[in-house]
């Protein structure tokens, strides 16, 4: 049976005066591996902080795993985008993620056994048990990438809210990432929010994908929204082109690839 694990109805958010995402309505279920994508500043971390109960709803109706919205819900596991690791630095792998079981992260209270044991299971779960006893300082930013992700399953998320964990890899980590994301969903078999700035490296494991622009949302599979008529309302009006090549798919706005144009931040062009 298909059960809904994020619901939008009618939903509008608000950051001061700026309405990042106006009445949008969509469901995602139980069990899906959902590509987020939009430009930059189309909404992509406010969503995921309005998931959390970091960012309030101006208007309408949000359920996430049934529920009302609860800052603190351990159901929901987070890696958000900027994460200040130089704390980190002097850490092994195995007291970085166990960090995360200090302050009121989890809410609650483990014997120190329990911890250790809870720790290995997720390093386990993410391949990196033999990263345990390595610094921290000398793991390559794909193997961070998987502390990162161990971390956020200490407390058995339902649902796992991943802030663009793709930046600065090379394509070969960005990939292995991906394939890990999608082992651990099947593995555990919960629901994901990825967000990227790019598609491609995406394609192959994404069920849908949620497409964030002009204060609008589009959820759907990759041929119902990476479309030129959908993708043109999303970037304002402007004539967008959708070319596919070699089963990878190029979004373009007067013959730039959009995608490139996120990544350098220089999209102000194309985004009107
Ligand atoms: N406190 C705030 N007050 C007003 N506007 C804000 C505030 N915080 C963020 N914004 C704006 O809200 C918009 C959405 O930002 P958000 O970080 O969610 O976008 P994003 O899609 O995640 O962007 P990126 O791809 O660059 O990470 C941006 O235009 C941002 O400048």
């Amino acid at each position: 049976m298909i059960e809904p694990a994020i619901e939008l109805n009618c939903v509008t958010i608000k950051l001061g005066t700026r309405c990042v995402l106006d009445n949008i309505s969509f469901t995602v279920n139980k069990g899906e591996f959902i590509g987020l994508l939009g430009p930059n500043g189309s909404g992509k971390t406010t969503l995921m902080r309005t998931l959390l109960g970091l960012s309030p709803i101006a208007h309408g109706r949000l359920r996430v795993l049934k529920n009302r919205v609860t800052f603190g819900n351990t159901a929901i596991g987070y890696m958000p985008q900027v994460r200040n690791t130089a704390i980190a630095q002097r850490l092994s792998g195995r007291d970085f993620i166990a960090c995360a079981f200090n302050g009121n992260r989890l809410g609650v209270t483990l014997s120190r056994s329990r911890k250790r044991r809870t720790v290995d299971d997720v390093l386990a779960i993410v391949g990196a048990s033999t990263l345990a006893e390595r610094p921290f300082v000398e793991l390559s930013g794909g193997e961070r990438q998987r502390l990162l992700l161990a971390q956020c399953l200490l407390g058995q998320p339902k649902l796992l809210l991943l802030d663009e964990p793709l930046i600065s890899l090379d394509p070969n980590h960005q990939a292995s990432v991906v394939e890990l994301v999608r082992r651990v969903q099947r593995q555990l078999g919960i629901t994901i929010l990825f967000s990227a700035h790019e598609l491609n490296p995406l394609l192959n494991v994404i069920d849908r994908v949620l497409y964030l622009g002009n204060s609008l949302a589009v959820l759907g599979t990759v041929d119902q929204v990476i479309t030129p008529s959908v993708l043109s309302r999303l970037y304002g009006g402007v004539p967008i082109d959708v070319i596919r090549i070699s089963g990878r798919i190029f979004v373009m706005f007067g013959g730039i690839e959009i995608e490139q144009c996120h990544h350098s931040h220089n999209y102000n062009s194309v985004y009107v």
